[in-house]
């Protein structure tokens, strides 16, 4: 069959299985159905799955894990687990906001801790939370709490647990997002008491996220880790806590792997190794003499708006297989070029990651009364870079921002 043959039939699988995609949630029907009528073109299949009750095993490209999802967690069983427990969510930053808005709106009972007058408090109030009823004080939020839920930056956690350690009673669960403070203890001088399940439930992604998934009746993929099991069911507790919070699917994890990935991920591709990429292509265009709309639209705009949301949606073969042959060529050709400097940069982020460095500096930086005026200084700058004022007019020109 000649290339131009295939393509077509490529183009044609990847049309029937982008709209099947879209109608089929259901993995096993999609799994089944279209890998018969795929080419070589069409995006990678999902992962065949074997479901047993409330756990799936499935392949991951050889590998087999564990995943448990929303489905075996309805609303009325997640009320009933959580009947005796007053989840105690303690910081209201992003992940606060989300969590506790999901698990209030699942019927659990849920209280807010935060300090009083601060931007939280005056957030969670906007929220709904209502003082003195389901917002509180930190260590008053504690005492009424039998899941404490410490939600507070990973450096306030550090700053904070002399006055919240004693609270943490026999009987609590002590739950965190990340294993920031257990696993950095040589640092963060946190260690939990010996008398209560730790466990932690770690969103990937925002909780602002975390908030409109669940709105939308979906959920984001959380991690989970068991650092101490008293009761026998810290593993089940935890799992329902992810649903409660608004997981969708939920993969198991450890405390280590969890904040080393986590420290990893942020630094790299997720958010400092994405905005090095983007100012340095967009530096290259200019300084070789492209205007900034130019150099935008060809570094971030087209991407942000086109390519990679079909990265999301159906892998990057389907994107670049949605691109010119032209395009496909180069690409393919320079990824080793790029997969080799990156990978020298990365393994020394995982160093440093791993040696403690990464959390030392968090912990300094974070640690200063002035941390949100300081990050604020420091986002202005990146807002006033050239790259991100020629973005704001770009941007404004779009359907739902157009002042135009
Ligand atoms: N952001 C995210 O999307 C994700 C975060 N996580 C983890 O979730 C946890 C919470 O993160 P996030 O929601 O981003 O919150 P932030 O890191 O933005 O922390 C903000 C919260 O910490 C409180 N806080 C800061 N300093 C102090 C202090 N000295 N004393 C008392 N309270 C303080 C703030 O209260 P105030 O308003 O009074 O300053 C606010 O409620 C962290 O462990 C994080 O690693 C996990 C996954 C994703
Ligand atoms: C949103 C998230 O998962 C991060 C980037 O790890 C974080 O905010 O710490
Ligand atoms: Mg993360
Ligand atoms: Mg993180």
């Amino acid at each position: 069959m000649s290339f131009r043959n295939s393509s077509r039939m490529a183009m044609k699988a990847l049309r029937t299985i982008g709209s099947r995609r879209l109608a089929t949630r259901n993995i096993s029907v999609m799994s089944r159905n279209v890998a018969a009528s795929t080419t070589r073109f069409a995006p990678r299949m999902t992962a065949p799955m074997v479901q047993t009750r409330g756990m799936r095993v499935m392949d991951f490209a050889g590998t087999k894990e564990n995943v448990w999802e929303r489905n075996d967690w309805p609303r009325e069983k997640l009320v009933d687990y959580f009947k005796n427990d007053t989840l105690a969510i303690i910081g209201y930053g992003s992940q606060g906001h989300g969590q506790g808005l999901n698990a209030r709106d699942q019927g659990l009972n849920v209280v807010v801790g935060v300090r009083k007058d601060g931007a939280s408090w005056k957030q969670a109030i906007e929220d709904g939370w209502v003082p003195g009823k389901t917002l509180f004080p930190v260590e008053e939020a504690i005492s009424k709490g039998t899941i404490i839920m410490n939600l507070l930056s990973d450096a306030a956690q550090t700053e904070t647990w002399p006055q919240i350690a004693p609270h943490i009673t026999k009987g609590k669960t002590l739950y965190f997002s990340h294993g920031f403070s257990v696993i950095f203890k040589d640092q963060t001088k946190i260690q939990p008491p010996k008398d209560v399940d730790v466990i932690l439930v770690a969103p990937k992604g925002s909780g602002r996220t975390v908030r409109t998934l669940f709105k939308e009746g979906r959920g984001i993929n959380s991690s989970f880790a068991v650092y101490q099991d008293v009761t026998g069911k810290a593993q089940e507790k935890a799992i329902g806590l992810a649903v409660a919070v608004g997981s969708g699917f939920i993969y198991q994890t450890t405390f280590k792997k969890e904040v080393v990935s986590d420290l990893v991920g942020e630094r790299g591709c997720l958010m400092g190794g994405i905005n090095g990429l983007f100012l340095a292509q967009y530096q290259v265009l200019r300084e070789r003499g492209h205007s900034p709309a130019e150099a935008f639209n060809e570094t971030v705009e087209e991407a942000t708006q086109s390519l990679y949301p079909l990265i999301g949606k159906y892998g990057l073969d389907y994107m670049f297989a949605a691109c010119s042959t032209t395009a496909r060529r180069g690409a393919i050709d320079w990824t080793n070029r790029f997969l080799e400097a990156n990978k020298k940069v990365l393994n020394d982020l995982y160093d440093n990651v791993e040696n403690g460095n990464e959390a030392k500096r968090s912990l300094a930086y974070n640690s200063a009364p002035n941390y949100r005026e300081l990050y604020d200084k420091e986002l202005e700058e990146i807002r006033n870079l050239e790259i991100w004022k020629a973005g704001e007019t770009v941007r404004s020109l779009r359907p739902e921002f157009n002042k135009h």
